[in-house]
């Protein structure tokens, strides 16, 4: 699938290669339009083997599917730099966490199709929790061209809107919560004598482990809790 990326940072990257190894693109099929001041995103997309370009515009002159991956507060001045080249055979697929599919679709031009999606960092690595929206321009292939993108790196779920903020609050921004988990339970242990590498591959596989028997048991967090926790540790 050729993919055009609109901003070429971390959740750009993480996508990027987790398309890659899903086998989903590769480097030579990924369009990125970088912000010209912005050489290492440029540099990690080329080393992929990705074309880079420093005009938004191109990404949509050349793709039909494009990934708007910069900041929320950037996101006028993208949809402003394509809206001229913006047209249906165009799907833009936004990740910008907190900008509303109105807001997107009323600043191209009408029945522009658009859909919002909340990865999270995850994606690098093909286990990403992510979400899709899709707008209302939005064509019957266009959600299966999102599950085609967000499955490949992770679990994704087609969901309503409203909960798109809660949910960036959840699963998108969640990896940075599970971090400061691991960190803190891995300088513990390593306060107690544990080399540091050891600490910190124990601390994420009981942190992969542990998610993996909620998903799998089916059974309540607290019920899994409770069969780890004998009573004083020994009982
Ligand atoms: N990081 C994450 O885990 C997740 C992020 N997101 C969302 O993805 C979006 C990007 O986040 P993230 O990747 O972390 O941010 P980054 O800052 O890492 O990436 C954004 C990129 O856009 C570039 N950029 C800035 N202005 C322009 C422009 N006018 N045209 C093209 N590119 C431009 C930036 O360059 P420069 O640095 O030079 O400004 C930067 O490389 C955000 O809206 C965020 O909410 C969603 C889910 C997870
Ligand atoms: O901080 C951010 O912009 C993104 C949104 C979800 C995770 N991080």
């Amino acid at each position: 699938m050729k993919i055009g990326f609109i901003g070429g940072g971390k959740i750009a990257q993480a996508l990027a290669n987790g398309l890659i190894k899903a086998g989903v693109t590769n480097g030579n099929k990924i369009l990125v339009s970088c912000a010209p001041e912005d050489l290492l995103s440029a540099k990690a997309f080329k080393e992929i083997g990705a074309e880079v370009t420093f005009k938004n515009s191109k990404i949509v002159e050349n793709n039909e599917v494009v990934i708007m991956a910069v900041k929320p507060s950037i996101v006028p001045i993208v949809l402003q730099d394509i809206h001229n080249s913006v047209s249906r055979r165009n799907l833009i697929l936004s990740v910008a966490m907190g900008v509303t599919l109105k807001f997107i679709e009323q600043s191209l031009p009408a029945g522009s199709r658009v859909i919002r999606a909340m990865p999270n960092a995850a994606a690098e690595v093909q286990k990403a929790a992510s979400v899709f929206v899709c707008g209302s321009n939005t064509i019957q292939n266009d959600a299966q061209i999102a599950f085609q993108i967000l499955e490949a790196v992770g679990t994704c779920n087609q969901v309503e809107e409203d909960l798109l903020d809660p949910i960036t609050a959840l699963s998108g921004s969640g990896p940075a919560y599970i971090y400061n988990i691991i960190e803190a339970m891995a300088d513990g242990a390593v306060k107690k004598g544990l080399p540091r590498d050891l600490a910190y591959s124990l601390t994420a596989q009981t942190v992969v482990g542990a998610g993996q028997m909620v998903l799998s048991s089916g059974l309540h967090p607290a019920i899994l809790k409770d069969n780890v926790t004998s009573p004083a540790g020994i009982n």
